[in-house]
Order: C-alpha cells, then sequence, then structure tokens
C-alpha cells in the first residue's frame, strides 16, 4: 500500500528522491506514515493514527518530543556524524577568525565605503584595534567527544593546539578515530580551569541544560573563548552577561543566538550555519530518507534515538513487528498469540534500549491478509505491547 511522508523543513532533493514508486511527498497531509525534518520545534504538534515513524536529518532530536513518541510507539530516528564535517569546519574557522577579530576587523573595514583614497591610510591606521592572537600552542578543551567533538580535537591537535577533553559517555567508535594526544580531563573542572579555548559538543538534555553557568564560569581562565555550536540552552544566560562582562569570557561564538545575547558586547553571533552545506544537507536527508523507508517496508531499526537497533534479514514473507515495553515475558506471549492462529515461526529477534524494546518475528509464508487485523490487535492486547505492525 501506498505511503506518505510529509517534510516540515526544506530536504534535500537528493533525500526525497528515495522516497519512489509507493511514496507521495505530501507536506499538507494529516495523517501521513513518517515525516522528515530539521530543526522544526514539534513539541506543540499532534501525531497522526498513521504516524510511524520521524527522521531527524541532522543530530540534535531537542526539537522532537521523543518521550511522546516512545509512549506512542512512534520511532525517531537521526544522523548521526552526517553533518559533524561541516559543523567542524566551522568550528575550526570560528576559532581562527575569532581569535584573529576577523570578524570585527571586516564589519570595521567596510565602514570606510565611499572614504575614496583616503582608506589606505586608515585601513592602516585603524588596524591596531584588531590585533589578534594565534591559537598555535594554546589549549582548546573540547566538551563532548562525540562524531563533531572528535573531528574537532583531531583539527585543533594538527594546528598546533593542546587539546584536552571530557565526556564520560566517549563511545568506542571515538575512541578509535581520536587521536592519542588528547588529553582526558578527569573532570569538567580540569578542563574549565587549563583551557583558552572551550568548544562544547554535547546534546541538549535536562543535564546538559545550563552546564555553563556562574560556577563553570568561575571554574574558567580568565579571557577564555567559548565556541557553541551545540545549542543554545547549553548557556545560562543571564551568567554569562555577568562573565562577559567582567572579561572572564572574551567571546562568546555562537551558531544560536537569542536576542538576549545578541545586546551583550563580545558575542560573536552566526545564523545556525553549522550543518548549512551542500555536502552536509545532502547526506543527512539522505540518512534520514533510507533510514524511514528501510523501517516502514522491512521494520529494520538503524539510528533510532527511542528504540533499539533491530535488524533481521528481510524475507519479503510476512513479518510481525512489535514496539513492547523492556519487561518480562514479552517474547512469549507474542509468540503464543501468533502460534494461537496456527502460524510458524521462521526466524526472530528481540532488543531493548532504556525501558523500550523491540521484537521481530518472521512468519514461515505469507499469512492470509484477513488474519492481519485479528492478530494486530490480539498481539497490542498484551500488557506492555506500544505497537505491532504486519509487514
Ligand atoms: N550547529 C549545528 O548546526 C549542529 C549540527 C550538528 C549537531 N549539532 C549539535 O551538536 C551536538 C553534538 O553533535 P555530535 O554529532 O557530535 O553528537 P554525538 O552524539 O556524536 O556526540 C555527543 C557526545 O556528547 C557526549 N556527552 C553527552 N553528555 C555529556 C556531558 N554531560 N558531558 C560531556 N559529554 C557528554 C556523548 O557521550 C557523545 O559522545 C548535537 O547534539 C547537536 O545539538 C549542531
Ligand atoms: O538542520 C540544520 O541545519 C541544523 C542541524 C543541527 O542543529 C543538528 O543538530 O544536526
Amino acid at each position: 500500500m501506498g505511503k506518505t511522508i510529509k517534510t516540515l523543513n526544506n530536504i534535500a532533493q537528493v533525500g526525497l528522491d528515495v522516497f519512489k514508486d509507493d511514496y507521495t511527498i505530501d507536506n499538507d497531509s494529516a495523517n501521513p506514515d513518517a515525516i522528515v525534518l530539521r530543526s522544526f520545534n514539534m513539541h506543540a504538534e499532534e501525531f497522526g493514527s498513521e504516524l510511524k515513524a520521524i527522521g531527524r536529518a541532522g543530530v540534535g532530536v531537542n526539537n522532537i518530543p521523543v518521550d511522546k513518541c516512545s509512549e506512542q510507539g512512534i520511532v525517531v530516528f537521526n544522523t548521526p556524524g552526517a553533518n559533524a564535517n561541516a559543523v567542524k569546519e566551522l568550528v575550526i574557522t570560528s576559532l581562527i577568525a575569532s581569535s584573529r577579530n576577523l570578524f570585527e576587523g571586516v564589519q570595521w573595514a567596510n565602514t570606510l565605503k565611499g572614504k575614496g583614497d583616503e582608506v589606505g591610510k586608515l585601513v592602516e591606521a585603524g588596524k591596531k584595534q584588531f590585533v589578534g592572537k594565534e591559537i598555535n600552542r594554546k589549549t582548546l578543551g573540547v566538551i563532548g567527544l562525540g562524531a563533531i567533538g572528535a573531528l574537532v580535537s583531531n583539527d585543533a591537535l594538527r594546528l598546533g593546539m593542546d587539546v584536552i577533553a571530557y565526556d564520560p559517555f566517549v563511545s568506542v567508535n571515538t575512541a578509535w578515530s581520536l587521536s592519542r594526544n588528547v588529553q582526558r580531563a578527569v573532570s569538567m573542572e580540569q578542563l574549565l580551569a587549563e583551557s583558552d579555548y572551550i568548544s562544547v559538543h554535547v546534546p541538549l538534555t535536562e543535564e546538559t541544560k545550563g552546564l555553563f553557568n556562574k560556577d563553570s564560569f568561575q571554574n574558567m581562565k580568565e579571557d577564555v573563548y567559548i565556541l557553541n555550536f551545540s545549542r543554545g540552552e547549553l548557556v545560562n544566560e543571564d551568567d554569562l552577561a555577568d562573565a562577559l562582562e567582567s572579561g572572564k569570557v572574551g567571546k562568546y561564538i555562537t551558531d544560536f543566538p537569542s536576542d538576549k545575547v545578541l545586546n551583550m558586547d563580545n558575542v560573536i553571533p552566526i545564523p545556525h550555519l553549522g550543518a548549512s552545506t551542500g555536502e552536509s544537507e545532502e547526506n543527512c536527508a539522505v540518512m534520514a530518507a533510507r533510514q524511514l523507508k528501510a523501517f516502514l517496508e522491512t521494520g529494520n531499526i538503524k539510528n533510532a534515538v527511542n528504540f533499539p537497533n533491530t535488524f533481521l534479514p528481510y524475507s519479503g514473507k510476512t513479518r510481525v513487528t512489535v514496539l513492547h515495553e523492556s519487561i518480562p515475558n514479552m517474547v512469549s506471549q507474542i509468540t503464543t498469540a501468533i502460534s494461537s492462529y496456527d502460524l510458524n515461526i521462521a526466524d526472530m529477534v528481540n532488543r531493548s534500549h532504556e525501558g523500550f524494546a523491540y521484537t521481530m518475528i518472521d512468519i514461515e509464508d505469507k499469512i492470509n491478509g484477513d488474519v492481519i487485523p485479528n492478530l494486530e490487535e490480539k498481539i497490542n492486547l498484551i500488557q506492555g505491547v506500544i505497537r505491532t505492525r504486519i509487514i
């Protein structure tokens, strides 16, 4: 049966092209099978009964009510690493450009328009206002060593910086990709105390909201430069205003300007350009679309943030997929329901992730279409089952 995809932001065409044949892209649909978005804020959205999956073409999912989605059996995907290079390039650019007062210098040079032959003389006289500092041999503190933090760390080392990093949950992938010359901070406090520049690359969660506050600013060196390409809410803006005013923070470079921050001195506001390259937008769109398509057609889950990665080779016969709570005795109740229709199981998989679980069971043959709604209903009645889909 045909499926409807709705987009809530501009999504690169090459990503939308993944949805061919049986798919319709309908941005007015009130009840799509899946939604693809970037930074659109979904917190006030109602979900249609057909909505099975949301694909975030990007990394941060703080714009999506993930808990509500889990409870309603809507799988939320993101695209880890797909825009990391784009963000890294802008972080490194901003690190150097802010150290050299490039943004302020360029802005000032533009004010000389119309000064005719005087321009050369004015430039030479005025440039002393913009004397900068070099990043070579300075210390960069990287908070969050995921896809972006690891790339930033490695490149900063290549540029001659010392790098100290903090991430209590560092993944095996990062550990493999990270230069051994990145120093591991034993605590946030150590990183804050030793860094001339701090770049933050953690998700916005209840735990990380306000990570930069009065106490953390106090721990930092005088005149530290902070780069925030993660999310604005990681920083307590009232405390930031004081830290900028006192000179504790020399510059705040942010990809997430707010009205408050725009009114502070020594802020470099960037209009959320971190992931805005053609390459990154295409990578994210294609990855999000492929993951959604695979899930809709086969039930396989890759890169969901609220349900476990789960893969079972798809035979094209009948597959029963069940999103459920991670509690005892679920698999046996589901298989009993299947057996009650005299159906033979060919293969199965069960995975769990932070309180939620996913079971996929392949039936030996294609099952009769009339059985499907009854079997679905029977499984849905099992306590702890969130959503059953028979493909
Ligand atoms: N500016 C942009 O356009 C842009 C683009 C991509 C991502 N982002 C933001 O950057 C964030 C990081 O992206 P990523 O691709 O590197 O994500 P990622 O998931 O690969 O890495 C995040 C890292 O943060 C670590 N972490 C979590 N909580 C932490 C804490 N309290 N202290 C230290 N480390 C902690 C995790 O262990 C993980 O290694 C995203 O969540 C998103 O908010 C912004
Ligand atoms: O879509 C974008 O341009 C930004 C995405 C970025 O904030 C992310 O979290 O991946």
